[in-house]
Parts: C-alpha cells; structure tokens; sequence
C-alpha cells in the first residue's frame, strides 16, 4: 500500500497578524503548489527516506537531516508513548517548494510527512495531537513556535490561532471571490534571519495599531466586508524591518497599490509576495508586472491563486 499526501503553501501572517494569521493558497487551474510525501512499508527492515522533485537539490545532503526525517522520529516516539507498535517504512519527498521562500515551505513537508504518517498507521492521531506535533516541527527549524504556516497548511483556508492551547487555531471566513498573487523572486530569505531583524520591544502606538488593524480584519472577515478587511492588511511587527532585505520590494509595493491591489505585503518572512486583486483582470496585470519587475533569478515564479479550502490531501 503506497499513500500519498499533499500539503499547500501559506501566507504566514498575512500582514496584519504576525504570528497568529495564515492562509494557505492554490493556483488557479490544477497545479499543486506544495510538497509531497509518499509512504509505503520499508523494503527493508530500516525506514529510509529518498528525495525528489524541483527543490530538493536545496535540502540538508543528509535526509537524516531533513525535516521529514524529524517528523518520522518524533511520530514514532509518540506511536511508542501510546503503546503502539512502530514499523520500518520508505519515505519519499517531492520537494516542490523553495527553501526559505515566504511560501511556508518548511511547512509543507512537515504537514504532508505527518499527515501521511497517520493515514499510514491509520489514524491514531486525532487533529489537535497532529497539529501539536507539527507545531514542534516547525519550532525546532525556524527557532520559535509559530503555528501560522502549519496550521492553514493542515487545515486549509485562514487560520487564526488563538490563546486556548487545546484549539491551537480556528477558521476565518475567506473572500472567496478574491484572487491572491503569489510572487517568489528566486532568492532565498532564511526565517531565522528575518525574525533576528526584528526589534525586541514595540513602541505604545505600534501595540494599538497592531491590536486595531487585527481587531477590524478579523470584524470584517465576519461582516464578508473585504474592502474593510483588506484596507487594513497593514504590518507594524514585521515589514518595517524586513522590507530592507528583500530586493526591490518597496518600490514594488507602491506600484501595486497604485494599479489596482486591494492589499500586498511580504509572505511569511518572505521574500514571496503576497497581493489580493478583487477581479481576474487586475490579478492578470499585477501578475505579469511582477513576473518582468520582481523576479530576481530562473526559479522565480508567479501564480495567481486563491484560498486552498482543503490544506493537505490524499494524492494519487
Ligand atoms: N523538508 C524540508 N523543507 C524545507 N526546509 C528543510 C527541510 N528539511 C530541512 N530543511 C532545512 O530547514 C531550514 C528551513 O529554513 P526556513 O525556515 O528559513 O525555510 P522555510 O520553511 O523554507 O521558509 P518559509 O516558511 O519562509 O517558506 C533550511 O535550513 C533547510 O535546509
Ligand atoms: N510568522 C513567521 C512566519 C515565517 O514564515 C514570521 O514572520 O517570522
């Protein structure tokens, strides 16, 4: 039996809600943008995992090292916590997405190894212990708990984490008939090094305006007001002092919000970004600016795209 699992991009903190906002994309049309596991019983009598795809030449040489890898040692020890029997298996990554990218790509093979994993062993795992372990996973890579790549990874849609550590997280109503341009430059921007970029303390003014601009998205997700919602996808916590990093992105933003963007900012820790456009038109045009203007070397790349509803899924 051979079980495949895919998991999607994801905008961490979709500007206005650093740390505790996500939303996972897919592109328009049926591609798959996001990494695949594959799972079956080991050949042998030791689990191995071998890698393939795009980005893999961009992983760690040794796949012990590789975060899958991570995922099947801690999966392993909690299947042993709950006094169940642990058997060797071949796992197989098909590394889709960039490394260090803004797309939550660290994510993606985090998500589609434990979710694969489960189904494998036929669930032992319920949602929450899966989302814990993922959370851990995503720590141990990037240096701090996040849960806001993982958690629209897994679960799809915008995802909000909230104070309760049993819930994690709760879904947000999208904008269905939004489009979300996805625009990689092909440079590499380690989320280690853009979390050390920012400050230790916030100013008073910066506190409310963080808690405002949070406070009247998430309002008007629920009032469906995305004129609302997206005048306010604006980031106090983390774009001020990452913006400097990432190659031409200030000028690029200025042009986006002048030519018809609903809202833009920096994916995650970048350096992908994000733009919402209220029609196809404008998200055609947008795209193909970026495509001549922000794309920085041959694997760049640009999709228009929309909220992924299903986060990570049984492939074929
Ligand atoms: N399967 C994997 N996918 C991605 N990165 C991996 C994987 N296994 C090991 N790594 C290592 O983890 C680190 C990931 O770094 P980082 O968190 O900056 O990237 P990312 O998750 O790709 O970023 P982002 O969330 O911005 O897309 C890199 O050093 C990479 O070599
Ligand atoms: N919220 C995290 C996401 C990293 O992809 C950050 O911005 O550092």
């Amino acid at each position: 039996m051979t079980i495949k699992v895919f998991a999607p991009a994801s905008i961490g903190n979709v500007s206005v809600g650093f740390d505790v906002l996500g939303m996972a994309v897919t592109p328009v049309g049926d591609q798959l943008l996001g990494d695949i596991v594959e799972i079956s019983a080991a050949v042998t009598d030791v689990s191995t995992l071998s890698l393939s795809g795009e980005f893999a030449n961009k992983l760690p040489g040794d796949p012990k090292d590789n975060i899958v890898w991570h995922c099947l040692e801690l999966f392993n020890k909690e299947l042993i916590n709950s006094t169940k029997s642990v058997q060797p298996v071949d796992l197989v990554l098909e590394k889709k997405m960039p490394v260090g990218s803004g797309l939550g790509s660290s994510a993606c093979s985090v998500v589609a190894a434990l979710v694969a994993l489960n189904e494998y062993y036929q669930k032992p795992f319920n949602d929450s212990d899966l989302l814990f372990m993922m959370g851990k996973m995503e720590a141990q890579i990037s240096g701090s708990l996040h849960y806001d790549n993982v958690a629209p990874c897994f679960l799809g849609g915008m995802q909000l984490m909230v104070t309760d550590t049993q819930v994690i997280t709760r879904s947000l109503p999208t904008f269905d008939d939004y489009y979300w341009i996805m625009a990689y430059p092909g440079i590499e921007m380690s989320t280690k090094e853009a979390r050390d970029a920012l400050p230790k303390q916030y100013s008073r003014q910066d506190l409310i305006s963080y808690g405002q601009t949070l406070a009247t998205f998430i309002d008007a997700c629920y009032r469906n007001d995305p004129k609302q919602a997206f005048a306010n996808v604006v980031d106090v916590v983390a774009e001020p002092y990452r913006q400097s990093l990432l190659p031409k992105f200030i000028e690029t933003k200025q042009y986006l919000l002048a030519n018809g963007a609903s809202a833009a900012g920096i994916s995650g820790s970048g350096p992908t970004v994000f733009v919402v456009c209220e029609n196809k038109e404008i998200a055609e045009q947008l795209s193909n600016y970026l495509t001549e203007n922000y794309l920085q070397s041959p694997t760049g790349f640009v999709h228009i795209c929309k909220a992924d509803t299903q986060g990570a899924r049984l492939v074929s």
